[in-house]
């Protein structure tokens, strides 16, 4: 995994990177918090992190119980983002340096609930930032293809353009991205946050707009037909779960001086529902229903087709590997273990 994960790095990122690598150079590893590490992203960047920098280095917190084999893998603890002092007792206990910040209420969730959005997405990311000034600690908080908005350019989409945002999440992601941009021109806090698209992983995810992308895999597998809640021609960026967590390694790695803005566009592939159902049946039978859903189709239609990337690809040597075809057997693979073994929460230490 390792040796993997060096080897897709760009030249400056994979020296930046052997320094934490050799045990006779300096500086030390980082120790890294990751908030919301129980949900679809987290466990997944923890193995990775631990991989890299030591098991105890990174520590996983999250407000539900964690399955036993998470309790195993290294340091877990309770932290609810809306305690702030429980998270600051946590964070100099633990005497962190960088803090990953993932909990948050996605789009589609996030609109059953307007108010429990705003707690954890806006006053969680209030007491995190906060804690990162007054601590400082390097912060990374993902923001998101839902803090575009229907006037935003979809095709491709760049870094700096308009951004209204029709969803709670998506108006707490762009003010998540102005508020690090602020705190970090104004107290010089290392904020860094990139807008993931869709990501797809074996690991379900928790209540957004993209999730029929996972769900087709489980249904390919266990049923052989899927209820599609979007519509057949609706295009939308999505990532396979590897390139996600190299994106957060490598800009979290990369040397301050040689990144020129502090949010960055990362893309990697766009499909259609119709597009990789196609995919899909090239490996196993599969039948498709579009049952739309009006609320996340409404959401879905306003977001980009195309993210435009090529700051990342400059600045940090942002360079995906997955492209649709690639990662679909990849992921039928993975679903069938998960079904058949538990094979993918094994997987992830
Ligand atoms: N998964 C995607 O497709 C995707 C795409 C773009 C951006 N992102 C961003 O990446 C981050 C992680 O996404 P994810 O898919 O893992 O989300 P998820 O919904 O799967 O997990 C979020 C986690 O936050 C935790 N949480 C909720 N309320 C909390 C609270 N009060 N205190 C502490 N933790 C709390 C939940 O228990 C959950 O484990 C989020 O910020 C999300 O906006 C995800
Ligand atoms: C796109 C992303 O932010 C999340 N998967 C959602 O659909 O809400």
């Amino acid at each position: 995994m390792l040796n993997r994960s060096r080897q897709i790095l760009s030249e400056p990122l994979r020296l930046q990177c052997c320094r934490y690598l050799a045990s006779d150079q300096k500086p030390t590893p980082p120790r890294t918090l990751i908030t919301g590490s129980l949900g679809q992203l987290g466990l997944t960047l923890a193995k990775e992190m631990r991989s890299r920098y030591g098991r105890e280095r990174v520590v996983c917190t999250d407000i539900r119980k964690p399955p036993k084999i998470v309790l195993q893998s290294g340091p877990y603890r309770y932290a609810n983002i809306l305690n702030k002092s429980g998270l600051e007792e946590i964070l100099v206990e633990h005497r962190i340096d960088q803090v990953v910040h993932f909990s948050a209420l996605l789009s589609a969730i996030g609109e059953q609930n307007v108010t429990l959005a705003l707690q954890v997405n806006i006053e969680g990311f209030h007491n995190i930032i906060d804690l990162c000034k007054i601590h400082e600690l390097k912060l990374f908080c993902p923001s998101t293809i839902g803090a575009f908005g229907p006037e935003t350019p979809k095709n491709p989409t760049p870094d700096l353009t308009l951004q209204r945002p029709k969803t709670i999440y998506g108006v707490s992601k762009v003010y998540m991205e102005l508020l690090g941009e602020y705190y970090h021109h104004r107290y010089g806090l290392d904020f860094r946050s990139a807008r993931f698209p869709g990501i797809i992983s074996a690991t379900t995810p928790g209540g957004g707009t993209t999730d029929y992308a996972v769900q087709i895999f489980y249904d390919a597998i266990e049923s052989g037909h899927h209820e599609c809640f979007l519509e057949p021609n609706t295009r939308l960026p999505m990532m396979y779960i590897s390139d996600c967590i190299q994106s957060v390694v490598q800009m979290m790695e990369c040397p301050a001086e040689e990144l020129t803005q502090r949010t960055y566009n990362i893309a990697a592939f766009s499909f259609t529902p119709a597009e990789i159902v196609a995919e899909v049946q090239k490996y196993v039978p599969l039948t498709v229903e579009y049952k739309v859903d009006k609320t996340r189709q409404k959401i879905a239609s306003t977001w980009p087709e195309v993210l435009e990337d090529k700051n990342a690809r400059k600045d940090w040597g942002w360079d995906p590997q997955y492209t649709l075809e690639k990662m679909v057997p990849y992921m039928l693979q993975k679903v069938k273990s998960q079904l058949h073994s538990e094979q993918v929460i094994k997987d992830l230490f």
